[in-house]
């Protein structure tokens, strides 16, 4: 029996890295009946067979996972999020950070597209920028298109760790990656500019090795599924909310219309972004909203 890492997965068969050597594996059959799918990013216990194939025995414990994109054991995420072209969504980037922090993972934002905006985006891009950081998030947007200064910060970001980049389709992630590492020569799509959509050129997710650091290319998407938590505990991934919550005359407030809730006050006086808030009560509502048997 070997240890391993996936680092690929792809049409039923997974691709495993150990002790310097790759190996292609399937899960076990009852994997499926014990409803487990192995994840790229899993350690897993394997049982070797004809040289270089193989089948995996057992997932082992996981540190942390996400469903979009599927991955496993990640530190950091880097959320490339368009500036424009798909048009710039706070909503879209506001639910990727809630999923990032209901997982535990840190993100990155990354501002792609920086070179199509007009001066007045521009300037509005950086206030928006600007809110991000005082959260506290890490927001790396780049005076120039893919400039060496972006690029080197996050280089210095990811070093040692392991990230994933995500974002909607066409937001830039595999043109990114090919410039921190262009040896990857990762396939990019040339956007529809009928629909301003990309078309989906990534799919699969691959965990690769840039510089010091592992980080997986993904599949982009054009939705987001609802969030499979209770309405109650949503301000708790708001770490701006959660940091001013403690002010709340009432405890468990939900910042709606609780008399004398700080978050509301520093949304007022815009401490808080108005855009945080908004998206956060039409979530709170789509959560509060939807239909009862969700598990978790
Ligand atoms: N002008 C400009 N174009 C960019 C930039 N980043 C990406 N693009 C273009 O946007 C299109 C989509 O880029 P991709 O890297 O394929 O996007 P992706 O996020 O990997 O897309 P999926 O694999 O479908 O999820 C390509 O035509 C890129 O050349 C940028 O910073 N500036
Ligand atoms: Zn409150």
């Amino acid at each position: 029996m070997a240890t391993g890492k996936i680092f690929q997965s792809l049409s039923g068969f997974y691709d495993v890295h150990s002790a310097g050597k790759i190996y292609r594996t399937r899960a076990r059959g009852n994997f499926r009946k014990r409803k487990i799918t192995p994840l790229v990013g899993d350690d897993v216990d394997f049982q070797i067979e004809d040289g270089d194939k193989g089948y995996i025995l057992t997932v082992l414990p996981r540190r942390n996972e996400l469903t979009r994109p599927p991955i496993a054991n990640i530190d950091q995420a880097i959320v490339a999020t368009a500036a424009t072209q798909p048009e710039f969504s706070s909503n879209l980037l506001d639910r990727q950070l809630i999923a990032l922090e209901i997982s535990g993972i840190t993100p990155i934002i990354y501002f792609t597209k920086t070179d199509l905006l007009s001066n007045d985006q521009w300037q509005s891009l950086q206030k928006i920028a600007a809110g991000y950081r005082q959260i506290p998030y890490e927001v790396i947007l780049p005076e120039q298109a893919f400039g060496s200064a972006s690029l080197a910060k996050l280089r210095q970001l990811f070093a040692n760790k392991e990230n994933v980049i995500m974002g909607q389709t066409g937001a830039g992630k595999s043109t990114l990656l090919n410039h921190l590492a262009p040896e990857l020569a990762l396939a990019t799509g040339e956007i529809s500019t009928a629909l301003n959509r990309g078309k989906h050129t990534t799919r699969k997710v691959a965990l690769l090795k840039v510089n010091d650091g592992l980080i997986a290319d993904t599949p982009g998407f054009s939705s987001y599924d609802t969030l499979t938590i209770d309405y109650r505990q949503l301000a708790a991934y708001f770490p701006e909310f959660k940091r001013a919550a403690v002010k709340c005359r009432f405890r468990g407030c939900v910042h709606v219309n609780e008399p004398d809730c700080e978050v509301k006050r520093q949304v007022h006086d815009g401490q808080i972004m108005t855009s945080r808030y908004t998206n956060y009560l039409q979530l709170y509502t789509d959560i509060k909203n939807r239909k009862p048997n969700y598990k978790k």
